[in-house]
């Protein structure tokens, strides 16, 4: 019997990608979700990385998505729900559609795919099925620019809890909650050393971090209804 695949949201780019990839290194069968179309993805199937595109943004995306993958694949090893949009918040006439967005893809999308992809899950026949949500340090704290983003953040971090106690004991359920994991495009200096000093490592330590944490949830076979956080000490500062 062929290997489960392992199903990352949102993988085309920065830490889903790399994830993608190292797990690819491992051996894994990997699905990923995109939204947009770009040559990177080529590199991906080339890989053998299967590429399903996807959009979180209304009901009827998140379910379209749930049908074709299960179409492709009668199993799951794990899901990582790590799509996400880190959209700031508007003050303008947008700001309830900016708001309702980021929930449906923080927590909408995959409250629905958790719910109907438990049996692709419980289908697999390696002893460990796991899910694991991508939430953010600003759970804990809030933010005054992304208000939306960390609220929508915190509730995927709750429906960790939820859905840990209803998927025990066959599926394993955690969050990993980064702080400042890699820059993006356009960050100068002056702002990478402000994000720096902000945690007591003093680094900005890019994607492998991730995986480590990934590879820690995936391999351990006791620890469930967790947020592992990745923060490089922010509490200590
Ligand atoms: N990078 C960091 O320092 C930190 C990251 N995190 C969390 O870690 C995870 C990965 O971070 P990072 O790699 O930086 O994230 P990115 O923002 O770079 O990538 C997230 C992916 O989500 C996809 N996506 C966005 N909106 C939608 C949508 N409506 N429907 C479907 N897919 C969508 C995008 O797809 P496409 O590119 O195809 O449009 C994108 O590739 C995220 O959950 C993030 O919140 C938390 C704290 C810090
Ligand atoms: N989906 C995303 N979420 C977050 C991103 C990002 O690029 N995409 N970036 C951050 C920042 O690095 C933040 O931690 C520092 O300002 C947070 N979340």
């Amino acid at each position: 019997m062929s290997a489960s695949p392992i199903l990352i949201t949102g993988g085309a780019q920065r830490l889903g990608r790399h994830c993608a990839e190292r797990l690819r290194d491992d051996g894994h069968p990997v699905i990923i979700s995109y939204r947009r179309e770009r040559e990177e993805l080529e590199t991906l199937r080339a890989r053998g990385i299967v590429t399903l595109p996807a959009d979180f943004s209304t009901e009827a995306g998140i379910l379209d998505f749930i049908e074709r993958l299960r179409a492709e694949t009668p199993s799951l090893r794990a899901i990582v729900h790590n799509a996400s949009d880190w959209a700031p918040d508007s003050r303008g006439d947008d700001a309830g559609a900016n708001f309702e967005r980021l929930f449906r893809v923080h927590m909408l999308a995959p409250y629905l795919i958790n719910l109907h992809a438990r049996e692709l899950l419980e289908a697999c026949s390696e002893p460990q099925r796991d899910i694991v949500h991508m939430t953010d340090y600003v759970v804990q704290k809030g933010s005054r620019k992304h208000a939306a983003y960390a609220a929508t953040k915190a509730g995927l971090d709750n429906l960790t809890l939820s859905f840990a106690a209803m998927f025990a004991p066959s599926i394993q359920v955690n969050a990993i909650a980064p702080a400042m994991i890699m820059l993006n495009e356009g960050d100068d200096e002056a702002y990478a050393e402000k994000a720096r000093a902000k945690s007591a490592m003093e680094m900005i330590p890019g994607p492998g971090v991730i995986y480590q944490s990934l590879r820690y949830l995936l391999d351990n076979r006791f620890v469930t209804g967790i947020t592992l956080p990745v923060d490089g000490g922010r509490h200590l500062r």
